[in-house]
């Protein structure tokens, strides 16, 4: 008997221009188009393995070890259904290929740091996803179009099927969404210097979700309309630019000025959402005192629908970022970065009255990282599934 069966793994991706609204909530169609940078799987991942076998009775997905249910017309149901319906389309087209598209599934999927937390578990989760069930059925289709699938799924994960630095046009067709898909603006090899420090200040589950928050914002925010109309196209041409030309200071103005306004919009929904606390405004306090020190900014911070900040930084700052971080958010365990021990600092000139110093665990951790590839094929010996297409950790 034959085995069908893949195993891969897909990234993280943190925007720099925020995807925030819907114009179509069934084909997940934005409402502006966005860019990401993707990080290094090396830190931050989901794996999935994805079984096709005519013995199963239904398809299934354990997710961390527990079954999360497949819902009847829901995102996960939808992203199953349209890999079937690739795999039939290249069964027809290939009739000496096995006829498998019939079979159920079983997908097991593990993400290696909290989920649903404002990590961007859904993008790596619904790409891996996406991503397996594409080499399972050994499909032809290029990431871009299987982009378009992730996007069902969750919007921002048709970004994760890409490294380096990822753009999502928002298209125009609202009837099929087929030109609503992801672009690679540049490889991770085109800016290998392009680092990334997560403050994980909240590893809990979140209080709105993306999904509800940006529906409410689209009802109810005069000021997306502004922010759609007039801001997003333009930010969008010259972040492109600045990364083409590797101008970190643009990228870092540009990358910090899309997160205010991204939380001034949840600010102006109606009840309004609140996402970042009051350690993520002494970290934005921190970093624009820091950037204040050089012509240039050095640091790049943003969040997402969550207290977490990400800092974008080079290579050369990024140890001294990591210091200031230190100072003010000091750290139970040791941190490293570059094999050597981090130790809290100062940078001359630096004014310390920005901040007040927090207790340990107000940062709950630090994660070092920096741009990554696309998703990664894995071998055997790592699936997650075991001989009988049941989860190993269930076994
Ligand atoms: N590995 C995975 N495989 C399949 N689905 C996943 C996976 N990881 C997460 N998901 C789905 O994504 C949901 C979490 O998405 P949610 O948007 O709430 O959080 P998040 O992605 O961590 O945060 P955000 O998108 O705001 O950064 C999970 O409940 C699950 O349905
Ligand atoms: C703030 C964001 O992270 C919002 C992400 O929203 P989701 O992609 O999680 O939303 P759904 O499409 O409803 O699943 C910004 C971004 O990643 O661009």
């Amino acid at each position: 008997m034959s085995v069908y069966q893949a195993t891969t793994s897909a990234p993280v991706n943190i925007a720099c221009i925020k995807y925030w609204g819907k114009r179509n909530e069934s084909l997940i169609l934005p409402t502006n188009s966005s860019l990401s940078v993707t990080l290094s799987q090396d830190n931050l991942r989901s794996t999935t393995t994805a079984r096709a076998d005519p013995s199963f009775a239904a398809d299934c997905l354990w997710l961390n070890g527990k079954v999360d249910p497949i819902k009847a017309g829901g995102r996960l149901h939808t992203c199953i259904s349209e890999m079937k319906r690739l795999r039939a389309a290249f069964e027809a087209a290939n009739p000496d290929q096995p006829k498998i598209a019939t079979f159920n599934v079983h997908i097991c999927s593990f993400n290696n740091f909290p989920t649903a937390a404002g990590l961007a578990s859904s993008a790596s989760g619904f790409a891996a996803l996406v991503y397996a069930l594409a080499k399972l059925y050994a499909l032809p289709q290029t990431p871009e179009e299987l982009s378009l699938i992730a996007r069902r799924g969750s919007g921002s994960a048709c970004r994760s099927l890409f490294g380096g630095f990822v753009a999502w046009d928002m298209g125009s067709d609202d009837t099929t969404g087929l030109d609503s898909k992801a672009r690679q603006v540049a490889p991770e090899s085109h800016w290998p210097e392009m680092e990334a420090l997560i403050c994980v200040v909240n590893d809990a589950k979140k209080g709105t979700s993306s999904t509800s928050g940006m529906q409410r914002t689209v009802v109810t925010s005069a000021l997306l309309q502004h922010r759609i109309g007039s801001v997003v196209p333009s930010r969008m041409a010259d972040i492109e630019s600045a990364i083409a030309d590797k101008r970190f200071g643009d990228f870092a103005e540009i990358t910090m000025r899309d997160s205010n306004q991204f939380h001034a919009v949840a600010l102006d929904t109606y009840p309004p959402i609140f996402y970042m606390n009051d350690v993520s405004r002494a970290i934005i306090a921190i970093i624009t005192e820091y950037n204040r020190l050089s012509e240039q900014p050095k640091a790049a911070y943003t969040y997402d629908a969550g207290p977490n900040a990400v800092i974008y930084a080079l290579t050369p700052n990024v140890r001294e970022i990591a210091q200031l971080v230190l100072y003010y958010f000091p750290q139970a365990e040791k941190v490293v970065i570059g094999g050597q021990e981090v130790h809290a600092a100062l940078p001359e000139g630096f004014n310390e009255a920005v901040a007040k110093q927090w207790e340990v665990g107000s940062v709950k951790g630090l994660i070092h990282t920096r741009v990554g590839d696309g998703p990664r094929v894995l071998s055997h010996s790592e699936a997650l599934l075991n001989a009988q297409g049941l989860p190993k950790t269930l076994a």
